[in-house]
């Protein structure tokens, strides 16, 4: 199953390789202010989907938050360990 870290690992090599197709690569040439336009929606989703959704749903929502969270690490260039070192 892929975790957190193996994710962020795939978006590292996606944006150095830059394979036709990734939605990642697409992501991370919008720019920073689109990916935290990104951010902010899927947190609202995952507001709504606690609120109001099943728990698959909320966890389905909470995953995608991830998702564009690591891929604004990617554009700004941040590591795993930047953020491990403030938990
Ligand atoms: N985990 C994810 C992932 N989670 C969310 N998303 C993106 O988030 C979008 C879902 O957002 P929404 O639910 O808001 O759907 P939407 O608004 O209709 O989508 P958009 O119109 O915004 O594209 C999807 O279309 C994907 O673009 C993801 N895109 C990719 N991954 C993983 O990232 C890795 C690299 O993917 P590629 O870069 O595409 O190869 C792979 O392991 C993928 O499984």
């Amino acid at each position: 199953m892929k975790t957190f870290d193996s994710l962020f690992a795939e978006l590292q090599e996606k944006a150095a390789s830059r394979p036709a197709g990734s939605k990642t690569v697409a992501e991370l040439d919008a720019g920073v202010h689109a990916i935290g336009k990104k951010i902010v929606e899927e947190a609202a989703e995952v507001w709504m989907a606690a609120e109001y959704e099943s728990d698959r749903e909320t966890a389905e929502e909470i995953s995608q938050l991830l998702y564009h969270l690591q891929v604004l690490m990617v554009a700004k260039g941040l590591t795993l360990d930047d953020i491990n070192t403030h938990l």
